[in-house]
């Protein structure tokens, strides 16, 4: 939108809320048993709202704090509420859905870990993962975090229509972890700049990013008045998978964590490029719903320590026992395997 006199044009335009820190219990008054969730979720509209960016018209703004209001309600009320990518696919079209001159909505959740205390005794009938683990009494397992992106675009401009399409990627942010054999780092470009030593045994430490990306989805709006009624028949994968959701964000989550770790730990690493490559293709081998996979690996440098000085051999691989860890700079290895069509 161009206004004349001005030098400058809207290009673009989004607004909403970050950082709407939600926890959630889910009892079952039967079984007393209590499923909890954390979420960090942001929430972004884009759609007419051009006016209120060029003319200071804030009728077509629905205001963050409303946005944020509604991500509370929706954890309140959503029968989505402990699956981070069903949630945020409900709020998005649930965003839709009530304000007609919104196009696309973007939320991203970012789930924090609670992990079922894992103790036998009288309060611990529930199980996790198989392992029995209290009811209700639950331990940070672990400082990575799950995240899901979802972005909702109405089909058709101007409220016209009750469908939508969602592009949904999930994945796995700050997983730290350290291999302090297994890696070797060797063969690589020698020239006048070279400092580095080649060798065949080496400490791996990396914090991992990943990001998985699913086959676009179709959505239809909820119809109802409240908007709460979002069940499986309103997603629908573009595939010939019988409808509903083509994919199962919470299991491929788990275990693309798994296949990061286990890659991680078992690969003869020649080098963190050679690695995320191994890691990527294992994931979309075991999860056909993925169509491509991210991985960002900083490499964290563990610098042997010199003892030369003072006679003691604290450098050649074999020997290195004392190493200082590296803060900056760092390495930083990434790469999109996208599956071959
Ligand atoms: O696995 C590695 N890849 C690199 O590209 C690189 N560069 C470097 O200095 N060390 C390493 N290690």
């Amino acid at each position: 939108m161009a206004t004349e006199g001005e030098p400058g044009v809207l290009v673009d335009a989004r607004y909403g809320k970050d950082k709407v820190r939600v926890f959630r219990v889910v009892r079952d008054p039967t079984t007393k048993v209590h499923n909890v969730v954390e979420y960090n979720v942001t929430v972004l509209v884009e759609g007419a709202i051009e006016t209120s960016y060029t003319q200071a018209d804030n009728t077509v703004v629905v205001a963050t704090d409303s946005m944020k209001n509604i991500t509370n309600y929706l954890a309140k009320v959503s029968p989505h509420v402990l699956d981070p990518a069903r949630f945020a696919l409900h709020l998005g079209a649930h965003l839709l859905a009530r304000y007609t001159h919104i196009q696309t909505a973007l939320v991203t959740v970012d789930q924090l870990r609670w992990a079922r205390i894992g103790i036998a005794g009288a309060e611990s009938s529930a199980k996790e993962e198989g392992r029995p683990g209290h009811n209700y009494a639950f331990w940070r397992d672990g400082a990575d975090r799950r995240f899901v992106d979802v972005e909702v675009a109405r089909k058709e401009k101007d409220g016209g229509a009750n469908t939508a399409v969602a592009k949904v990627s999930g994945g796995l942010r700050d997983l730290l972890v350290l291999k302090s054999s297994g890696s070797a780092f060797e063969n690589f470009v020698r020239d006048e700049y070279t400092t580095l030593v080649e060798v065949d045994d080496r400490i791996f430490s990396t914090s991992v990013d990943l990001r998985y990306t699913y086959d676009e989805v179709d959505v239809r709006l909820p119809g109802d008045e409240k908007g709460l009624v979002f069940g499986e028949e309103n997603v629908r994968g573009k595939g010939n998978d019988g409808g509903v959701y083509a994919w199962d964000d919470a299991k491929i989550g788990s275990r693309a964590r798994e296949i990061t770790l286990d890659v991680f730990a078992h690969d003869e690493s020649a080098s963190v490029q050679a690695t995320l490559y191994k890691m990527a293709q294992r994931v979309l081998s075991e999860n056909k719903g993925i169509e491509k996979v991210r991985y960002v690996l900083p490499n964290k440098h563990y610098i042997p320590v010199d003892m030369k000085y003072i006679g003691v051999d604290n450098t050649t691989p074999r020997n290195a026992e004392v190493f200082t860890p590296v803060d900056s700079p760092s390495g930083l290895i990434s790469a999109t395997i996208s599956r071959r069509r």
